[in-house]
């Protein structure tokens, strides 16, 4: 399947999801996200998931629950060159809405970490293929951030649907993920 057809299907396809079930599926991929190696993280940046993504904040309460001390850094994004910047939050941070609804962190009650410090990054994403290739919104920016992170980064997907057989138009930026989580069980690629 072509980025462009898979943008469209999955956009529909996750739209239309029932709140109810939706709750659910968020815990099923919890349970499977415990699952994760989790020993050696030190700082994660995850982020603030709008109405349709799946939801992050059970993984990141449960993260911390593990680890007190484990930094949690969320992106704060320029459209106009379509990078991002990672900031670590604290109890401190108020987040503030940006251009297209997503939460960001108030830069200025966060601090911004280099990407090499990040030792996990959860993924947002609208699909995922069988090798572990996924299709964002389209703008490129994890992958453009990807490309400044250690090579030896966790990349974790979450996804309310299985994987497709393959993103036929991959191209040289894309950063493959290494694991994949869904309501019924955990890829690793
Ligand atoms: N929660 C979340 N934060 C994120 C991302 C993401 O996918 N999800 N990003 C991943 O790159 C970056 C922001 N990039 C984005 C790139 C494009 C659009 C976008 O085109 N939005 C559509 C509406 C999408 C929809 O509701 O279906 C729009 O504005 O028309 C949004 C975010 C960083 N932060
Ligand atoms: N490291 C990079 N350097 C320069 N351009 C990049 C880089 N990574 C991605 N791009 C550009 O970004 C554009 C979007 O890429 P792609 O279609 O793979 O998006 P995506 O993976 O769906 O989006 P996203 O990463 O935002 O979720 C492509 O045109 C690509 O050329």
């Amino acid at each position: 399947m072509l980025k462009s057809e898979a943008r469209k299907l999955f956009s529909k396809k996750r739209k239309e999801i029932p709140y109810q079930q939706r709750l659910k599926w968020d815990d099923l991929i919890l349970i499977h996200f415990q699952k994760l190696p989790l020993l050696d993280i030190r700082t994660v940046l995850t982020y603030a998931a709008m109405d349709v993504e799946v939801n992050t904040d059970p993984l990141v309460d449960y993260m911390l629950f593990r680890n007190p001390m484990l930094q949690i850094a969320y992106p704060i994004s320029d459209f106009s060159n379509g990078t991002m910047q990672a900031v670590v939050v604290s109890q401190s941070t108020s987040f503030i809405k940006s251009r297209r609804g997503i939460l960001e962190p108030d830069p200025a009650t966060a601090v911004a970490i280099p990407p090499e410090s990040i030792d996990m990054v959860i993924v947002p994403l609208l699909c995922f293929d069988k090798d572990g290739y996924r299709v964002g919104y389209g703008k490129g920016f994890y992958d453009r951030y990807l490309a400044h992170a250690r090579p030896d980064v966790i990349k974790v997907g979450l996804s309310y649907f299985d994987p497709i057989d393959k993103v036929e138009d991959r191209n040289e930026f894309d950063v493959p993920l290494n694991y994949c989580i869904t309501p019924e069980r955990m890829y690793e690629f």
